[in-house]
């Protein structure tokens, strides 16, 4: 099994080099942004600038990048049928309706994480949702992450808003949202999802789902300790996910959650 890394310079993009090898597969190659400066890349390291050239040389390609360039690592995937791990946060509705359009033509894994504990939590989330009405029971994410991290809230957060929004029988749109809230903001409003993002250190994740009611609390914490974990997440779901029909999967298809 071949295996290309979008992104190899990355936090992400070594350490998925190295579980690449840890997992008995060939790394094909990886990419680097065009323009980015050579001397940051690890030594020894195959690298191009062309993710369509990635595509081709590789059976399955991780993507640990940028939002912004999602939409064109997805086409250059279907164009080539070649298969897709995104791990990508922070896109827009437009980037994931892209990325749903190519999952149409080759097979594509889309996760907000890799790691399995979250995927538990996620499905949690939902039943938890369903359990606690939301007339009552306010619902809060609060996460934080190193200083480093350049969108907010996470793309786990997000997914625990839909978790909860989707055990609620609805959607995050439709619920709302209420984040970076400052100043005179008005009380909250019922059956909306609250967000809070700390930054600060090198906090590799952690995430905190509260419901709040009047009489109680209940809250759930998930915490990464290493990146490693999202990293042999990904390389498993390369592994699943090659020789797949077309289509857009999660995390918890490739765990069988
Ligand atoms: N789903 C999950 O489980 C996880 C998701 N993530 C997400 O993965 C992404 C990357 O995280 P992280 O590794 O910490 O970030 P880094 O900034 O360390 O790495 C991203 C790398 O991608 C490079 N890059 C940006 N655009 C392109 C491009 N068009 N082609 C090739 N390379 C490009 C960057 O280059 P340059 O620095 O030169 O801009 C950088 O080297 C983020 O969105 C993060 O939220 C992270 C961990 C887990
Ligand atoms: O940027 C990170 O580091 C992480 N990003 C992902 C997210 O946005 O949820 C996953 C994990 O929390 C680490």
């Amino acid at each position: 099994m071949r295996i290309g890394i979008a992104g190899i310079a990355g936090r992400m993009g070594r350490l998925l080099a190295e579980e690449t090898a840890a997992a008995g597969a060939t790394l094909a190659g990886g990419t680097i942004r065009p323009g980015a400066p050579l001397e940051t890349l690890p030594a020894g390291l195959p690298v191009m600038t062309d993710i369509v050239a990635l595509c081709a040389a590789s059976d399955v390609v991780i993507d640990f990048t940028h939002a912004h360039a999602a939409r064109a690592h997805a086409l250059a995937a279907a164009e080539t049928g070649t298969p897709l791990v995104l791990g990508s946060s922070g896109l827009t509705a437009a980037e994931e309706a892209a990325v749903a359009e190519a999952a149409q033509r080759t097979p594509i894994v889309y996760a907000a994480n890799f790691a399995p504990g979250v995927n538990l939590f996620l499905a949690v989330a939902e039943r938890m949702a369903a359990a606690l009405p939301a007339a009552q029971y306010d619902a809060e994410i609060v996460e934080m992450h190193h200083r480093q991290k350049v969108d907010a809230p996470s793309g786990t957060a997000v997914a625990l808003g839909r978790a909860v929004a989707a055990g609620r029988g609805t959607t995050l749109e439709e619920a709302g949202r209420e984040s970076g809230r400052d100043g005179h903001t008005g009380a909250r409003g019922t059956g909306t999802i609250g967000f809070a993002a700390l930054r600060g250190g090198q906090v590799v994740g952690e995430h905190t789902l509260l419901f709040a009611a009047a009489s109680e609390h209940i809250s759930l914490t998930h915490q990464s300790f290493d990146r490693r974990v999202y990293a042999t997440g990904a390389v498993r779901a390369a592994l699943w996910v090659s020789g797949r029909a077309p289509g857009l999967y999660g995390m918890r298809d490739v765990l069988g959650m």
